[in-house]
């Protein structure tokens, strides 16, 4: 049998649950693996109005359903109310993640797929070490010393697709600027463009580069990090034959006759690259994990408290997000 995908629900008290339930019932080129406890799944599934019809245990699968699921149970610390966290359950959700990570590893899992889970309230739980985001915690635990964070999907009335990623991930915004420095810029740069060649068949991908300062330092003027750092390292790396376009002001590199230039942006921080992805995409967009060992997506959105248990939320990023694994275990 094909190897599945690991489905980590994510935060119990989130949305994460409810779309896994959603995600059983549609059309997943791949067999599914949820990894849940299973009498909040059930909760969940009653709560939107789901007759969820999921009796397996994985490794068992029932065929009848769309595509063939079944739970991994994992049980929850404490019983979960929707839209309320509690600290209680957040080794819960990592537990989630390391058995997805494990299983991933040795070959049990074809890729991992991941709903939101709550960062605040893992690291108020205090587990020993702040916790980032699953970016960061898939890197340590797969002992990868690099990995990039890209947001992609598609918008626009010709379904253009767009991808953004990042050169630094989860931190302070104070703390940005030391940490685009040229060794991380580089590999960040040769991640992306490896990750695009082999995982999304670009042969010779263009990417645009934004600058860090508004209009990319004004020559110097309104900041140096472009002049010191950026323009250097593209100048290297096309000088290695990468197709780099930048180091562009961030603030019009993504009006659509310059985005189409490119086959990816590179956005030096979070909150530069993807309120524009996000605005562009939401509900339909993907989060994959560039640089790993294993093949890791996930959902554009957070845990969205505010809908947890009544069956608003939008499934069609989950669903995106796990057709893509699907493609990537299927080619790789
Ligand atoms: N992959 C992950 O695990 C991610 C986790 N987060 C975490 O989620 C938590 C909450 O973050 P927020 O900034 O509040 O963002 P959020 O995405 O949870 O919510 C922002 C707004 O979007 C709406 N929304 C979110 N998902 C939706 C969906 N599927 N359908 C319809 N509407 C939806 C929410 O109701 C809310 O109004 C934070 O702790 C954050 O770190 C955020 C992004 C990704
Ligand atoms: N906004 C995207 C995001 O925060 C993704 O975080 P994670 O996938 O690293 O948990």
């Amino acid at each position: 049998m094909q190897k599945p995908l690991a489905i980590t629900t994510g935060e119990p008290a989130g949305i994460g649950p409810e779309l896994a339930i959603q995600l059983a019932q549609s059309n997943i080129p791949a067999p599914i693996v949820l990894l849940a406890d299973r009498q909040l799944l059930l909760e969940r599934a009653s709560c939107v109005g789901i007759d969820p019809a999921i009796v397996a245990t994985w490794p068992e699968y029932r065929a009848e359903v769309s595509a063939p699921v079944s739970i991994l149970h994992i049980p929850l610390v404490v019983n979960s109310i929707a839209g309320q966290l509690d600290p209680q359950n957040s080794s819960y959700v990592l537990a989630l993640l390391d058995r997805a990570i494990a299983g991933c590893m040795q070959g049990e899992f074809a890729a991992i797929v991941t709903a939101p889970l709550h960062k605040g309230v893992i690291n108020d739980a205090k587990l020993g070490g702040y916790f980032s985001g699953h970016t960061e915690y898939l890197a340590e635990k797969t002992h990868t010393p690099q990995v990039v964070m890209m947001l992609a999907g598609q918008y626009g009335t010709d379904a253009k697709m767009m991808r953004v990623a990042l050169a630094t991930t989860h931190l302070p915004l104070k703390d940005v600027a030391s940490a685009v420095t040229s060794d991380a810029l580089r590999s960040t740069l040769r991640i992306l463009q490896h990750d695009l060649q082999q995982h999304f068949g670009l042969a010779q991908p263009k990417i645009i580069v934004a600058g860090l300062n508004p209009h990319a330092g004004e020559s110097g003027h309104m900041g140096r990090e472009e002049m010191d750092i950026i323009i250097p390292v593209l100048e290297q790396l096309r000088a290695e034959g990468m197709h780099l376009i930048g180091p562009l002001p961030a603030d019009t590199l993504f009006n659509p006759p310059i985005l189409a230039q490119g086959d990816a942006v590179l956005a030096m921080y979070h909150d530069q690259g993807l309120p524009v992805l996000k605005f562009a995409t939401f509900g339909a967009g993907i989060n994959i994990t560039l640089g790993l060992p294993i093949i890791r997506t996930s959902v554009d959105h957070g845990t969205a408290l505010d809908l947890a248990g009544k069956g608003l939320a939008e499934v069609g990023s989950l669903i995106a997000a796990t057709q893509l694994a699907a493609t990537l275990a299927a080619n790789t």
